[in-house]
């Protein structure tokens, strides 16, 4: 694959309440990747996993701001959802097969549609509940909700899906792929790991490290779990844990704060860090902390934008 086929990009899931948002994100995101232990986050959006596939990588954000806030009426509502939807580059709109399709739909629809230029892709979820029938009419009724709400060309495309059900889920990550920017990716690669240990690992050492700094790099810091190793040649009974851990920046200015004069704030850091980790683990551990500007992010600036930096 070479670079210029690359894409990454942003995908923000939404839908009314139990239409199956978090299930399908789960199901996307799958097993294998972990975001809980990196945390940058979008002005507007919490990231809430990252699909690393072969040619592209895709970042499910959380979208506030698309329910029907009483209060908000006209242009102030369709700005804030224009305004909170602007930095995805596609957007997923879920809808059960097995629920009629009611006003809370349609409102929600009508919002997305004067998103001009963005791709919406309906996502028909829940399609184990219901059978061949069923599904081809309500496929039929959200055709037609498109073609009400944005006319004759109705939605970027629509996909069938049973997150529960593992049927599909592939083919919905592929769709958001095609609509995806040539981009690098934009979050470091995915040797990211979801064992609960490597998590809170990182955690320990993302708290540790904007201890005292917090207010110089806000939501800037990433912390990636590289490698969690157990010592070769150590006796049973005196076991060694090598633990690889880095830290992503986005300006060598915060790696600067980070490491501090002569590496004397980095080997605090590296000091309560491992404390915390001994204690969670329960077994002595060497920690080994890099500091990274994250050069990709940097190049780009409209990704930097949608980064939050
Ligand atoms: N049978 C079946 N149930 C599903 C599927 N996807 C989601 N559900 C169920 O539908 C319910 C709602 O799913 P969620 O993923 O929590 O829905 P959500 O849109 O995130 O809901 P909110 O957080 O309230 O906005 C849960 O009980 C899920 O187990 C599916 O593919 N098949």
């Amino acid at each position: 694959m070479s670079d210029a086929e690359y894409r990454a990009g942003f995908v923000s899931l939404v839908g009314r309440p139990n239409a199956g948002k978090s299930t399908l994100t789960n199901a996307l995101v799958g097993q294998k990747v972990a975001i809980t232990s990196a945390k940058p986050q979008t002005t507007r959006h919490t990231i809430r996993g990252i699909v690393n596939r072969e040619d592209c990588q895709l970042i499910l954000v959380d979208t506030p701001g698309l329910h029907r806030p009483r209060t908000l009426l006209g242009q102030r509502l369709n700005d804030l959802v224009a305004d909170t939807l602007a930095e995805v580059d596609a957007v997923g709109f879920c809808l059960p097969a097995n629920e009629k399709i009611g006003p809370g739909d349609r409102f929600i629809a009508e919002q997305l549609a004067r998103l001009h230029r963005k791709p919406v892709i309906a996502v028909v979820t829940k399609t184990d509940l219901v059978d061949r029938q069923a599904l081809t009419e309500q496929l039929l009724a959200v055709a037609k909700l498109g073609t009400d709400v944005a006319g004759p060309d109705g939605w970027a495309d629509i996909v069938p899906v049973s997150a529960t059900g593992g049927v599909q889920v592939d083919t919905v990550a592929e769709v958001f792929s095609t609509f995806m920017p040539v981009s690098p990716m934009l979050y470091p690669d995915g040797e990211l790991t979801d064992e609960p240990e490597a998590v809170m690992v990182a955690e320990l050492v993302r708290e540790a490290a904007l201890e005292g700094v917090r207010d110089e790099l806000p939501h800037s810091l990433a912390v990636v779990v590289e490698e969690m190793i157990q010592r070769e040649g150590r006796s049973e009974d005196n076991p060694m844990l090598d633990v690889h851990v880095n830290l992503y920046v986005e300006r060598p200015s915060q790696k600067a704060i980070i490491i501090g004069k002569g590496g004397a704030r980095l080997r605090d850091v590296g000091i309560v860090a491992r404390r915390g980790i001994e204690a969670l683990l329960g077994t002595r551990i060497y920690l080994d902390l890099h500091v990274k500007v994250a050069k990709d992010w940097q190049r780009d600036p409209k990704q930097l934008v949608k980064l939050g930096f």
